[in-house]
């Protein structure tokens, strides 16, 4: 992965994905640290050089839908923590990058930005606008739903993106590499016709392979 010296004044997006636990939070919370690092590092060499550093502003966000460690941190499954904005809209996210002047954006379950508009997922030129403003964002986000179907505007935010981060952990059934996420009601495989929303984690979900993915129809 590279970043753009930030004269060049360029925007990028970058989409880490793939199922739960496959360590999509944990690999946006390392991005965070590097990026942070690097800034620190030129500040302090511009400052070393006498000369002026601009050092570019960091929002950290989460989609609100997010409350199973914390209302407001970015949590992973092993506990890794990182302070974030909720927000509940893609126009939310984008009101609070524009008004405190974020230039490098994360933002993780960006999955759960549902709303349309004209029939078009309003997360998707959300992040356009961003990239055409010149920020450097950083999306996580879950690719398929429980049916193995893809997850809201994940396909189009995948379509979108510069970079594509795509991970996988092993299947919680039989060892194999998992690709899509397990879901259980009450001991039992979900039904096709549940509703996809369904925030969770490990008392109702784990990673499988295809041949272990069971969905009741
Ligand atoms: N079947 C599982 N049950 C519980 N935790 C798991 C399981 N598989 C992987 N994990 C843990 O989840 C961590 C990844 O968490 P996280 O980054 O929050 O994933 P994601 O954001 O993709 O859901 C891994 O380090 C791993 O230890
Ligand atoms: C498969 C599936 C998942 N969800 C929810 C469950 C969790 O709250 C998030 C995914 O979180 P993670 O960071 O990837 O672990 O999405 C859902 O609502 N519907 C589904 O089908």
């Amino acid at each position: 992965m590279r970043w753009a010296p930030p004269e060049q004044k360029v925007g990028h997006l970058i989409v880490i994905t793939g199922h739960m636990m496959s360590g999509k939070t944990e690999e946006l919370i390392a991005y965070f640290r590097t990026v942070k690092r690097v800034e620190e590092i030129r500040e302090q060499a511009a400052i070393r050089d006498g000369k002026h550093v601009h050092s570019r502003k960091i929002g950290v966000y989460k989609h609100m839908l997010d409350t199973r460690y914390s209302e407001t941190d970015i949590v992973s499954h092993v506990g890794q923590r990182l302070a974030a904005t909720p927000v509940q809209s893609s126009a939310d996210l984008f009101k609070y990058v524009s008004e405190s002047g974020h230039e490098i954006v994360f933002c993780d379950e960006v999955q759960f930005f549902m709303e349309k508009t004209a029939g078009e997922y309003m997360i998707i030129s959300t992040l356009y606008e961003l990239v055409e403003r010149h920020c450097q964002v950083i999306v996580a986000g879950l690719d398929k739903d429980f049916r193995g179907m893809p997850f809201g505007p994940m396909g189009d935010i995948l379509a979108l993106a510069d970079e594509r981060i795509s991970l996988s952990s092993v299947c919680a059934r039989c060892g194999d590499p998992a690709v899509v996420s397990q879901r259980y009601i009450r001991g039992k495989p979900a039904h096709w016709s549940d509703p996809v929303l369904h925030p969770g984690s490990a008392e109702s979900y784990e990673p499988r392979c295809r041949r272990c993915h069971e969905v009741s129809k």
